[in-house]
């Protein structure tokens, strides 16, 4: 399986130029390729939270109608990041997945909302997550703040997930964390990390980027450096089983024992 990693700068509070953007490199990059292309986290307006009333989605549209003509024309199953998404007046940081006949197959509100960029504040937090079937595989998704809660992807590890996407904001200053915490993931639920950051700056943080694929022993097969860049690596989906059964993990673990 090929998977597309689209890191790109966003533009605060500008969904329109945002959607043209991402129209044009889901266009350019993958046209025909028959790939998994991966969006970073609220990619629509990013962290313009005080306009959210004017600028959000409603309901998850128009992103949502968009990433499904995005798919269909190109023929590509699209984890569309997130979205800032207005629910009857409720704020939800909001991951949208559709496969590439256009069906919306994932929807995910963010569990952890991040304090230091004020979420909390301004959105509701989501209060479930499971693993779903994309592209004949099982996909856990998680954003940005929630890698910094293991038992949440172990969680989704233990309900199938083989390979989990990651759509951030990551701030550059933490870079370190970033990558320490993609690739332990990875190591200790035994399966491929897709994780997309974005560029750029809002103004108050600057983002790192480094967006990367990292297999299921921790070895990261590709890193994105700190400009706009689109990348796509090729995924062995059988390693995962590999891996298990060469150190089995899962049925070493004990968890009435912690
Ligand atoms: O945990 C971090 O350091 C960054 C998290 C973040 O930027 C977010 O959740 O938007």
């Amino acid at each position: 399986m090929k998977v597309t990693v689209i890191q790109m700068d966003v533009a605060l509070g500008n969904p329109e130029i945002n959607r043209k953007r991402v129209s044009e490199l889901i266009g350019s990059a993958v046209s025909g390729r028959g790939q998994v292309v991966v969006l970073p986290e609220m990619w629509n307006t990013g962290y313009a939270l005080d306009k959210l009333d004017v600028i959000a989605d409603r309901s998850g549209e128009p992103s949502t109608g968009l990433l499904q003509s995005l798919a269909r024309e190109h023929k590509v199953d699209i984890i569309g990041g997130s979205v800032s998404s207005n629910e009857n007046s409720k704020f939800f940081n909001r991951a949208l997945v559709v496969n590439s006949q256009g069906e919306l197959v994932h929807t995910y509100n963010k569990i952890h909302l991040f304090r230091l960029m004020k979420e909390e504040q301004y959105l509701h937090p989501g209060n479930r997550n499971k693993p779903f079937d994309l592209a004949g595989v099982k996909w856990g998704l998680i954003i940005c703040y929630d890698l910094r809660f293991p038992e949440l992807t172990r969680k989704l590890a233990v309900d199938g997930a083989e390979i989990l996407a990651v759509p951030a904001e990551w701030p550059k200053v933490r870079l370190h964390h970033w990558r320490s915490l993609l690739i332990a993931r990875a190591i200790e639920n035994q399966q491929y990390v897709v994780a997309v950051n974005r560029v750029g700056s809002d103004g108050k943080n600057v983002f790192g980027g480094h967006s990367m694929v990292v297999d299921p022993l921790g070895e990261v097969l590709y890193e994105a450096g700190e400009q706009e860049e689109v990348f796509t690596v090729d995924i062995d989906i059988g390693k995962v089983a590999e891996v298990r059964q060469a150190i089995p993990v899962f049925s070493d673990r004990c968890p009435d024992c912690y």
